[in-house]
């Protein structure tokens, strides 16, 4: 949705809920309910049926004073124990909207919800976190900042490591009792869905994603933070240790204020079709993968691992280097076929 269209359906939904409350108000007051036509009455229905949703959403528009009236309207109503109390988190563009457990695969969690306006783009997206334990007031958190990748995580694409770098994040938090991820609708690294599948139609003549993107004419990366450092200010984390292999990630959220003290490796195995982009990611965008991406050798043998690839492989033909485009090529198309 774009900006304008965002902004637009907010607005129609709080002037809507306005224009239905006067309609009531004016009914009531009218009296003879039974003297109405009856498509009056549907019409009256729909809209009770509409302020009900309205009223029920925590805040339905982005403006400061519509999420605390929204509370205060239903002060009195039985629906009072299941509103929660969304604030703006600091004096900043995003809002906190609600906090449930959620019960996952990989285990219980906390899920906090929020909306957030883009500082410069002013776009609207919903920022959310998963937590495991009391993070709040301690250093050192670990917090995996991710950024939504609809093809590997809702589709299972083979293409990216996406989806294995968040479900070692959240297995990661688990395990060690305590941390954060913060998950952003940034897809593509911020190019969005549609262009990402322009992208990926490019890759397919053999550009990786950095040239992908480029021949589109699109940035390699727009991806922004700042919904991240309201989101450890609202949670008052002092200090993150930052789970990523990516240099910049950790420099754009030093610029935003958040304050990382380490870093904990994200690296995943890789498959025959990730083996290019990972590539890329460390050549192209200086990710700190240690080569993770390499698990094949002279032969064409492909490992599970690197371990493996070191013990077994055979790496007797140094005439053929692993760099080789070709010798890329020809395992890919292995996988494929
Ligand atoms: N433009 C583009 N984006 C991609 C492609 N494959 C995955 N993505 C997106 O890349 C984003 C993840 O960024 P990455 O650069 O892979 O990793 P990162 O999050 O910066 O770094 P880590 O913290 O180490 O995971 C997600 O938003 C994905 O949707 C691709 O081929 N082209």
């Amino acid at each position: 949705m774009t900006t304008a269209a965002a902004l637009a359906r907010t607005a129609s939904i709080a002037s809507s809920s306005h224009n239905n409350t006067v309609v009531m108000n004016n009914n009531n007051g009218g009296g003879g309910r039974k003297l109405l036509a009856r498509g009056t009455r549907l019409r009256q229905r729909r809209q009770r049926r509409r302020r009900r949703d309205v009223t029920i959403s925590p805040s339905s528009s982005l403006s400061a004073d519509s999420a605390s009236s929204s509370s205060s309207s239903q002060s009195g109503t039985t629906n009072d124990e299941f509103i929660p109390q969304s604030y703006w988190v600091a004096e900043s563009q995003t809002q906190f909207i609600a906090e449930t457990k959620l019960p996952t695969d990989k285990g219980f969690y906390r899920l906090r919800g929020y909306r957030h306006r883009g500082p410069k783009t002013h776009v609207i997206t919903e920022p959310t976190c998963m937590i495991y334990g009391n993070v709040e007031g301690l250093e050192n958190v670990p917090v995996r900042v991710h950024d939504a990748c609809f093809t590997s995580e809702v589709l299972g694409s083979l293409k990216c490591d996406c989806k294995q770098q968040l479900d070692m994040a959240l297995e990661y938090i688990r395990d060690n009792e305590l941390g954060v991820v913060i998950y952003l609708e940034q897809e593509g690294r911020g190019i969005g869905l549609a262009n990402k599948i322009a992208a990926y139609k490019v890759q397919e003549s053999g550009a990786d994603t950095v040239d992908a993107n480029r021949k589109l004419g699109l940035p390699d990366d727009i991806r922004e933070y700042s919904a991240v450092r309201n989101i450890v200010d609202d949670l008052n984390i002092k200090s993150v240790a930052l789970m990523t292999n990516n240099p910049r990630k950790i420099n754009e959220l030093e610029k935003e204020g958040v304050n990382v003290t380490s870093r904990i490796p994200c690296v995943t195995k890789a498959n025959l079709f990730s083996e290019k982009y990972l590539e890329a990611k460390e050549r192209r965008m200086s990710h700190v993968l240690n080569d993770s991406w390499r698990y094949f050798d002279n032969a064409g043998q492909v490992f599970e691992s690197k371990d493996e690839a070191d013990a077994k492989g055979d790496f007797s033909d140094y005439s053929m280097t692993w760099d080789e485009e070709d010798e890329l090529g020809n395992i890919a198309a292995k996988g494929i076929h």
